[in-house]
C-alpha cells in the first residue's frame, strides 16, 4: 500500500517538552497546524492545561487551546498524527518510545529535530528509527540549522533547513515551519546534516572549555575554523556526497553553537574549563548538552574509520578520561592552522 502523502492539513505530533519542542509547538500552531503534544512530565502537563504555558522552558510563550491537545500517552499521540516530530534529547529517545510496538510508526512520517547520537547502538536518530521501527529513509526528515529555541520565543529571524530524500516532501514539511521570522532552506543530505549537528556540539564544548580557561576571541576563531575543517574531513571520509559545508546547516550551526550565549554545549564547556567536574557541570545545568554523548560516539567512529580528529579527541579526553582541560588544549595547539 502506498504511504499517505504529507499535505497542508496533516496532523503533527511533537514528542518532548524541553526548550526546542516548546519552540516547535509554537511555530506549528502559529502556522495553523493541528498539534498533539506528548508531555511526559505530569507537572508540565497540568501547568499547560491550567495556564497554557510550559513552566520550565520558554515560559513566556502562550499556547492557545484550539488545535492543541496535550497528552502523556505516546501511543495516542502517534496514532492520531501523520507527522511525528521528535525533540527529546537523544539519550531519552529510547525510554520515551518504550511503550510503542515495532509497527506503531508504520505509515507515519518521522521528523527528527534532535541533534545527537542515540547512545543505545551509537547511531544517528534516522538510523535508529530505521533499525528499530523499520521506518524507511524516505519517510524520515531532519529539521536542523542555526536556531536556538530562546530566539524563536523572541521571534528573531532564523533559518532552518528541512532535509528529506524527496525534495517535494521537504517543501511540504517546510511549509509547516516557515513564517515571518523563520525562513526554510532545503537539502537531501540526511547523513551530513545529522553528523554535522552531532559534531558541532562537540566543537562548542571545545570552544567553551577554551573560553573557560581564559583563551580570547582571537584563539576561538582559530579553533572554530579548524573545527569546521575537521567536520568536513569527517563527513567526506565517512560518507562523501555533494555538500557545501559552508551552508548554514553545517557551518552556520557550528558558529551559533560555539558563540551563542544560549548554547547549552558551550555553557557546559565553559564550566569544564573553569574547573567543574563533568558530573557537577551536568548537575548545574537543567538542560542537556548533547555533545557529551556525541564525544563518546565520535571517538568510536573515528577509530573505526581511522580518521584524525584532534579537537574532538581532546574533548573526549577531558570528558571521558579525566584529562586536564588545559593540557588537552595545549596538546593540539601545534595542529591548528
Ligand atoms: N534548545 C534548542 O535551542 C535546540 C535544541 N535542539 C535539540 O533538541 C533536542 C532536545 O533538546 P532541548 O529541547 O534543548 O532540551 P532541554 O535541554 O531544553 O530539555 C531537556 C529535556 O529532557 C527531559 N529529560 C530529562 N531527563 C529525562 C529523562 N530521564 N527521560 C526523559 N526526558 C528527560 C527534560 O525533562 P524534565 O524537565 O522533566 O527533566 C526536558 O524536557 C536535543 O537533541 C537538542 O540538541 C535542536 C535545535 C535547537
Ligand atoms: O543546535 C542548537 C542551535 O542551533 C542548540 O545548541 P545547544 O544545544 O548547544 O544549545
Amino acid at each position: 500500500m502506498p504511504h499517505p502523502r504529507i499535505h497542508r492539513n496533516s496532523v503533527c505530533a511533537v514528542v518532548g517538552y524541553g526548550s526546542w519542542a516548546t519552540a516547535i509547538v509554537k511555530i506549528l500552531l502559529e502556522n495553523g497546524s493541528i498539534v498533539r503534544w506528548h508531555v511526559r512530565n505530569p507537572e508540565v502537563k497540568a501547568h499547560l492545561a491550567a495556564h497554557r504555558t510550559n513552566p520550565k522552558y520558554l515560559s513566556q510563550v502562550h499556547f492557545p487551546a484550539d488545535r492543541l491537545t496535550v497528552t502523556d500517552d505516546i501511543g495516542s499521540a502517534v496514532r492520531d498524527s501523520d507527522v511525528i516530530i521528535f525533540a527529546v534529547p537523544s539519550a531519552f529517545l529510547g525510554l520515551t518510545l518504550e511503550p510503542l510496538d515495532r509497527g506503531a510508526l508504520d505509515g507515519k512520517f518521522i521528523v527528527s529535530a534532535i541533534k545527537g547520537i542515540v547512545p543505545d547502538g551509537y547511531v544517528t536518530v534516522a538510523e535508529w528509527f530505521n533499525r528499530r521501527y523499520g521506518v524507511p529513509f524516505d519517510r524520515i526528515g531532519i529539521v536542523t540549522g542555526p536556531c536556538h529555541a530562546e530566539e524563536v520565543a523572541l521571534e528573531r529571524l532564523s533559518y532552518l533547513t528541512m532535509v528529506c530524500k524527496d525534495p517535494a516532501t521537504a517543501e511540504l514539511l517546510g511549509d509547516k515551519f516557515a513564517n515571518d521570522y523563520i525562513r526554510v532552506c532545503f537539502s537531501t543530505d540526511i547523513y551530513g546534516a545529522e553528523y554535522a549537528a552531532v559534531l558541532k556540539n562537540i566543537y562548542a564544548i571545545a570552544v567553551g572549555i577554551a573560553h573557560g580557561l581564559g583563551y580570547g576571541d582571537n584563539f576561538l576563531a582559530v579553533l572554530i575554523s579548524n573545527a569546521a575543517l575537521e567536520m568536513e574531513h569527517f563527513l567526506t571520509e565517512t560518507f562523501a556526497a555533494e555538500r557545501n559545508v559552508c551552508r548554514s546547516a553545517y557551518l552556520g550551526d557550528l558558529l551559533v553553537t560555539c558563540y551563542s550565549q544560549f548554547s547549552r554545549n558551550r555553557t557546559f564547556g565553559v564550566m569544564i574549563g573553569k574547573g567543574y567536574s563533568v558530573k557537577n557541570a551536568q548537575m548545574e545545568m537543567n538542560m542537556v548538552a548533547e555533545g557529551y554523548y556525541a564525544a563518546d560516539c565520535i571517538h568510536r567512529l573515528r577509530a573505526r574509520f581511522g580518521i584524525e580528529m584532534p579537537i574532538a579527541e581532546a574533548v573526549y579526553g577531558v570528558l571521558y578520561e579525566r584529562r586536564s582541560p588545559a593540557a588537552q588544549l595545549k596538546n593540539i595547539l601545534d595542529r591548528l592552522a
